[in-house]
C-alpha cells in the first residue's frame, strides 16, 4: 500500500482563500478589519520562520497583521507591559504570543494575560475551559488543522478508534479533547471517536497505537512511529516538526507510508494547516468582538 497524501499545503490555500473571501467581504459591508499581532521573543530561528509565514498568511488574506520582535533579554514585565498594550488595542482582535519563550519568562503568566477574547492561539484557560465543555470560543490551531485535514480528505474520526501519540497542551491534550466531543452546532469539530491519548511512557505503545483508524503522532521525537505499530489501511497524521541533522523531520517513520491508506507529509501537512486556522480565529475574533 502506498498512503495517500493528505496535503495541507493545498488545503491550507484553499481554507485561506475562503479566509479572504470573507475579510473581504466584511470591509465591503463596513466592518472592520480584522488583526492580528504577533509576538516573538528572542532568537530562535524556526519561530521566526514561523511568525514570517504567519505574517505573509495574513496579509495575503487581507487581514491587518503587526509583529512585535523583542530581543532574548526581554523581561516578563516589558513583555506583560506589550501585552496589556495590544489587549488595549481596538484594531487588535488576535494576538498571539509565539513559543518557546527565553528561560526568564513565565509562560503561563504571559498566556493568561492575554484578553480571553483576542486569544486566537486558544491557549488562555478560560479558552481551554470552554473547550473542554463542549463550548469552544475558538479552537486550538494545530488541533483544528488536524481535524481539517481528517474531514476534508474523507477521513470523518466520526465512530473511529484514534489514538494521539503525546499529551502537550498545545496538541495531545486539545485534540483528544476535541475528537472524543459529540458534535452539535455549536462544536462542529467535535469528533464523535473513541479516543486513546498515548505517550512515549505508554506500556506497550505499538499495541496501542495498533488499535487505531487514526493514529495522531504528536510526541515531538523524530520518527517515534514506526511502520510496525500501524494497523494496515490506518490513517496517520504526522504533527512532529523536529531538527535533524540540519532536517525537518516528522514523528513518523517513513515505512509508514508502505502500510498506511492516508499520511500527513513533513513539511507541508500539519504546519501549514496551522497557519490557516490562526486566520479562521482571527476573522472569528474580529466577528465576535466587532460584530
Ligand atoms: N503561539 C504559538 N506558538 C507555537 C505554536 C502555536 O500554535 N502557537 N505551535 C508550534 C509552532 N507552529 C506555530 O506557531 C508552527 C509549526 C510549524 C509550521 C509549519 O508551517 N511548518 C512547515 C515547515 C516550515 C519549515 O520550513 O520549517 C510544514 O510543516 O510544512 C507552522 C507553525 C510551536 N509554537
Amino acid at each position: 500500500m502506498t498512503a495517500t497524501r493528505l496535503d495541507g499545503k493545498a488545503l491550507g490555500q484553499t481554507m485561506r482563500a475562503e479566509v479572504a473571501a470573507e475579510v473581504a467581504a466584511r470591509v465591503a459591508a463596513g466592518k472592520s478589519r480584522p488583526g492580528l499581532a504577533a509576538v516573538i521573543v528572542g532568537d530562535n530561528p524556526a519561530s521566526h520562520v514561523y511568525v514570517r509565514n504567519k505574517h505573509k498568511a495574513c496579509t495575503d488574506a487581507g487581514l491587518a497583521t503587526w509583529v512585535h520582535t523583542l530581543p532574548a533579554t526581554t523581561t516578563q514585565a516589558e513583555l506583560l507591559a506589550l501585552v496589556a498594550r495590544l489587549n488595549a488595542d481596538p484594531a487588535v482582535h488576535g494576538i498571539l504570543v509565539q513559543l518557546p519563550l527565553p528561560k526568564q519568562i513565565d509562560e503561563d503568566a504571559v498566556l493568561r494575560a492575554v484578553t480571553p477574547a483576542k486569544d486566537v492561539d486558544c491557549f488562555h484557560p478560560e479558552n481551554v475551559g470552554l473547550l473542554a465543555v463542549g463550548h469552544p470560543r475558538y479552537y486550538p490551531c494545530t488541533p483544528h488543522g488536524v481535524f481539517h485535514l481528517l474531514a476534508r480528505n474523507g477521513f470523518d474520526p466520526a465512530g473511529k478508534e484514534v489514538v494521539i501519540v503525546g499529551r502537550s497542551n498545545i496538541v495531545g491534550k486539545p485534540l483528544a479533547l476535541m475528537l472524543a466531543q459529540k458534535r452539535t452546532a455549536a462544536n462542529p469539530a467535535g469528533g464523535d471517536a473513541t479516543v486513546t491519548i498515548a505517550h512515549t511512557r505508554t506500556a506497550d505503545l505499538t499495541a496501542v497505537c495498533r488499535r487505531a483508524d487514526i493514529l495522531v503522532a504528536a510526541a515531538g521525537v523524530p520518527r517515534v512511529v514506526t511502520p510496525e505499530m500501524v494497523r494496515p489501511g490506518a490513517v496517520v497524521v504526522d504533527v512532529g516538526t523536529n531538527s535533524m541533522d540540519g532536517k525537518l523531520v516528522g514523528d513518523v517513520h517513513e515505512g509508514v507510508a508502505a502500510v498506511a491508506a492516508a499520511l500527513s507529509p513533513v513539511p507541508g501537512g500539519v504546519g501549514p494547516m496551522t497557519i490557516t486556522m490562526l486566520l479562521v480565529n482571527t476573522l472569528a475574533a474580529a466577528e465576535h468582538i466587532d460584530g
